[in-house]
């Protein structure tokens, strides 16, 4: 089977900053897939060269069996950031219909994007007058109405309330189960456990890629977070990262 995403030998620099330093891993289609790490980990620049807007310094990124940021993968590719693209002045409706127009989306797709993030109650509100919670609601069905194959989700969770949270796992669980691929970040580890993959990233490196069970086994601990801790000191510890380290602070 094609994997959703395949990375090669990925090295990414931003100004002098080496950020993503040799990355190989693959995403399995139709799964979700988390992807986790500290703040500065460069969980955002492996999203954005998935994306294909994002200059690679090494390696390659295949995304859909196509070079990542191909111009016909553009249809395929929803990619939500952190900081919502939503117009303020347009009513919730009329953002996710302007950006389903750009995909051939119907006035029934446009109705059932707001529907999978439970804006229906809001649909003729203007977006500058949602909460931070809903206004990042809209940019996730500006996204939803392409019915992308391929979802990139950077901390959609953040700023959300428990019971949407719980809400929106559910329907990141509905959209797998039909078919899309997943990626989504977090720096939580607890939302790790609705994943079936974890891609742990640390400093620019990626840690371990494995499943949440996995990751509870050998962490030696049913807390994620604890888990994930365990194994960033065993990779601290280990003598050949302690090289790396050391050659790096060298340079
Ligand atoms: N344009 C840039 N020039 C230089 N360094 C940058 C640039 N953009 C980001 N960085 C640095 O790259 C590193 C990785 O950033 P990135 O946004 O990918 O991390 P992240 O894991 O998504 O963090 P967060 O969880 O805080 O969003 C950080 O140390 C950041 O300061």
């Amino acid at each position: 089977m094609t994997p959703a995403v395949k990375a090669v030998g990925l090295h990414v620099s931003r100004g002098r900053k080496k950020i993503l330093r040799g990355l190989d891993f693959a995403i399995e289609p139709g799964r979700i897939t988390g992807l986790l790490g500290p703040s500065g980990s460069g969980k955002t620049t492996l999203m954005r060269s998935i994306v294909g807007v994002q200059r690679l310094t090494a390696g390659t990124i295949e995304v859909l069996g196509r070079p990542a940021g191909t111009p016909s993968l553009r249809h395929n590719v929803g990619y939500v950031t952190q900081a919502p693209s939503v117009y303020t002045d347009l009513s919730v409706e009329a953002n996710v219909r302007y950006f389903g127009a750009m995909h051939g989306a119907t006035a029934a797709d446009t109705a059932e994007a707001i529907a999978a993030v439970g804006l229906e109650a809001l649909v003729r509100r203007k977006a500058a007058d949602l909460s931070g919670g809903e206004f990042s609601r809209v940019s996730l069905a500006c996204a939803l109405v392409a019915h992308p194959s391929l979802l990139i989700l950077d901390e959609p969770t953040v700023g959300l309330d428990p019971v949407l949270r719980a809400e929106l796992w559910e329907r990141f669980a509905a959209l797998a189960e039909s078919g899309t691929t997943l990626l989504v970040s977090s720096h939580v580890m607890e939302e790790a456990s609705h994943c079936s993959s974890l891609l742990l990233l640390r400093g620019g490196l990626l840690l371990a890629q494995l499943s949440p069970e996995e990751l509870s086994e050998r962490g030696k601990s049913h807390d994620l977070e604890r888990a994930f801790l365990h194994i960033i000191q065993e990779t601290d510890d280990a003598p050949a990262h302690r090289g790396v380290s050391e050659s790096q602070v060298a340079s």
